[in-house]
């Protein structure tokens, strides 16, 4: 197979001998906007996406929904400032073909959907798309009606022959591999039938709060949503058929995309801030106030954004990240350069994402000189002083933002296939440069 030459590709990282001042506009984010998308495709009347986060994940889900038949007008919202997306539902149709890359939101939130196309939906995706699981969408789907041909592994490759309705109902899955698996089933429960009722059988639920966003924004649509907040049984969900509204959404910037520029302030002892960090949100990333608070920073949440200032020094955690665990990789980067050991927990699951994140971050960060071990559900990180060299990245966007992030304190860090952060922030090296003021 040709190699891409974007893939080699070496980005040198910048390295800054003074504190960061700077305030860093952070595009929106990536799981509001695909959970957006899905709700106005599924809605029965059109809505508009305000400042929507134009990405690899994003575009992919864009196109996928337009596969199907729905408008997705992309411009200027209606008073002319900023760029907002029309979405014009209609009824969901194959034959039809989607590219899923390697977004778990599209692989997992969109086979619901096509379970209520006309005909069959075709999904395929990057390599790495294959060995992401799968199994608790497609099994589920099959319980609630749906026929889908698959290879027999539960993943992808697989076509979803969509009979225009699905019947819907109660369904048992484990989720302990992707929240996504609940996530999805509930977001298109409305339009099933006899609604759904997920129950979830595993030992463990990562990534939480991500369900928390998808209840959230149900509800915003006009959806009922039972839960086991709500007062509901723990791990069942239940979501009851109707129509959905059609919403003005503004989507909020991405706090997990916040992590490495808050990071740079952590790290060089400056200051950055976060312009419309939302007082109360579900993204995960709203964590990293406290997290980056007990690693050595402070934050102050105004009515303007965050203004997040490290101290100078860099502290090591033992955090369970199990609820935040798309933060990892960014935490571990700057638990390499902390001044005392750290232990991150509950992120197995990690093994499992765009690639084996628990691995990708041992092998890297010890090539660099570190001492990081891997634990059966994390990472063990004791700080060494690190020097230059190529950081891999494995088509990981957080694996290249958080060798930035080691790149700010040690010389010579090059990264490999910085054009891979392209899957949620495609301006990371233009906002990064910026924020150190090159
Ligand atoms: O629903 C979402 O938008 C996401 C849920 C999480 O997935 P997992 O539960 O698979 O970790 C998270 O890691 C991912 O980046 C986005
Ligand atoms: C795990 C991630 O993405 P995905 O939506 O592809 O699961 C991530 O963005 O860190």
């Amino acid at each position: 197979m040709p190699v891409n030459p974007a893939h080699t590709a070496l980005w040198p990282a910048p390295t800054v001998s003074e504190a960061v001042d700077a305030t860093v506009h952070v595009p929106g984010s990536k799981s509001v906007t695909n959970r957006a998308l899905v709700l106005a495709a599924l809605a029965s009347e059109p809505g508009w996406l305000r400042r929507p986060l134009r990405s690899r994940d994003t575009l992919l889900m864009a196109e996928a929904l337009r596969a199907m038949g729905i408008g997705i007008e992309e411009g200027v919202g209606p008073d002319g400032t900023g760029e907002a997306w029309r979405v014009l539902p209609a009824g969901l149709h194959g034959p039809a073909t989607v590219d899923v890359g390697n977004a778990g939101t599209v692989m997992r939130f969109l086979p619901p959907v096509a379970a209520l196309a006309d005909g069959p939906v075709r999904f395929d995706g990057d390599p790495r798309s294959y060995e992401r699981p799968l199994h608790g969408v497609i099994d589920a789907l099959r319980v609630l009606g749906a026929r889908i041909d698959d290879d027999g592994r539960g993943a992808l490759p697989l076509t979803v022959h969509g009979s225009g309705a699905l019947d819907g109902g109660p369904v048992e899955i484990d989720a302990s591999s992707s929240s996504q698996f609940v996530s999805a089933l509930l977001l298109s429960g409305p339009r099933f039938n006899q609604g759904v009722e997920v129950r979830h059988t595993g030992a463990t639920l990562p990534s939480v709060p991500h369900i928390r966003m998808t209840v959230d924004m149900l509800r915003a649509v006009g959806a009922q949503v039972d839960t086991p907040e709500s007062g509901g049984e723990p791990n069942v969900w239940r979501v009851t058929p109707g129509a959905l509204l059609g919403r003005d959404l503004t989507v909020e910037p991405d706090l997990s995309n916040a992590q490495p520029f808050l990071a740079a302030a952590l790290v060089t002892g400056g200051r950055v801030t976060v312009p419309d960090w939302p007082a109360r949100t579900t993204q995960p990333g709203d964590r990293l106030r406290e997290i980056f608070t007990e690693m050595g920073g402070s934050c102050e949440l105004t009515d303007y954004g965050l203004v997040f200032t490290g101290s100078g020094s860099v502290h090591g955690v033992d955090v369970d990240l199990s609820d935040v665990g798309e933060l990892t990789p960014g935490i571990a980067a700057v638990a390499a350069l902390a001044d005392s050991p750290s232990t991150l927990r509950g992120v197995a699951h990690l093994r499992l994402h765009e690639t084996d994140r628990l691995a990708a971050l041992t092998k890297e960060i010890n090539e660099l000189g570190g001492d990081v071990t891997e634990t059966a559900d994390g990472l063990h990180i004791r700080p060494r002083r690190l020097h230059g060299g190529i950081f891999h990245t494995y088509d990981d966007h957080r694996m290249a933002t958080a060798g930035a992030i080691i790149g700010l304190a040690v010389e010579g860090v090059q990264i490999e296939n910085v054009a891979t952060t392209a899957k949620t922030l495609p301006d990371f090296p233009e906002l990064w440069t910026g924020m150190l003021g090159i």
